[in-house]
């Protein structure tokens, strides 16, 4: 996990996720990631200022070659994607193989428009647009399901993930500080629990000069739901072995993906006319 500082300049941002990676590669690490928004800070104007296209930009050739000199695979946290005829940018994450190759690309796909009155009202929606897709990565450890902060607080898409075979789901994240005490490890907790996933999440560093101070903490929980690591609120990396045979202990010991009603229940919509 690279828990890292963001400032507003770029460069410091990729050089500061380049140390950091080769430090947890050199301390034996197979996978690494980066936290959301990790190459700017987390604000809407700075995420349009720093969009780039994929994979043509300046991150993503920057993280390629990384995870290839590393032999890392990289999960590239999140950073702003340009796409050509759009006003607005993505949220997106990309992963690298050990030479560089990238694996997947996930946008981030349900997006924090919240107004918590008195403390933190943010609109992503205003410069960002939402995700539609899945992204798992296929890994010579296990499927890994991808997606983004907010989208953790969605049980339906850990679940989606779970149901195509992942053992572990990231998120590169960074709650609020108004949000992260009450809420952080509750949802970690209970997207691992129900899953049977290990449920890692990787937040930048807190930063009180920004205009979004997060909780930081980044974690790994697993599949039983019990933190396995966590880091506090200061800059830093952190390593966690984790052990995948514990996965299908869990599911042969409590098999509720087993269990799961799918012939009962589903999740529609009701319009007007048919809401009681
Ligand atoms: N920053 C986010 O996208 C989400 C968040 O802070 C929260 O859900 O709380």
């Amino acid at each position: 996990m690279v828990q890292m500082k963001v400032t507003k300049d770029k460069m410091t941002n990729l050089i500061q996720a380049e140390q950091m990676i080769k430090r947890l590669a050199d301390q034996g690490a197979d996978m690494v990631s980066l936290p959301e928004s990790f190459n700017c800070p987390y604000t809407g104007r700075s995420f349009q200022a720093n969009s780039e296209m994929i994979p043509d930009g300046l991150t993503t050739k920057t993280l390629s070659r990384i995870a290839k000199e590393n032999e890392v695979y990289l999960i590239g946290g999140s950073y702003p994607e340009k796409v050509i005829g759009q006003k607005k940018v993505y949220n997106t994450c990309v992963s690298f193989d050990r030479k560089g190759e990238v694996i997947g690309k996930y946008r981030k796909m349900h997006l924090f428009d919240v107004d918590i009155p008195g403390k933190y009202t943010f609109k992503e929606s205003d410069r960002i647009l939402g995700g539609n897709e899945l992204c798992i990565i296929d890994t010579e450890f296990c499927k890994i399901g991808i997606a983004i902060c907010y989208d953790v607080r969605f049980a339906e898409l850990g679940q989606m993930y779970a149901e195509r075979g992942c053992d572990m789901i990231v998120y590169p994240g960074t709650f609020t500080i108004f949000t992260g005490p009450s809420h952080w490890d509750l949802v970690l907790k209970g997207r691992a629990m129900e899953t049977e996933c290990y449920v890692a999440a990787i937040s930048p560093a807190r930063n009180e000069q920004s205009k979004f101070v997060c909780y930081a903490h980044s974690s790994v929980v697993s599949p039983w739901g019990d933190i396995v690591k966590q880091m506090d609120e200061k800059p830093g990396t952190s390593i966690c072995e984790i052990d995948l045979n514990y996965v299908q202990e869990v599911r042969s010991k409590l098999p509720v993906l087993k269990h799961r009603r799918n012939d009962v229940y589903k999740i529609i919509k009701l319009n007007n006319s048919n809401k009681k």
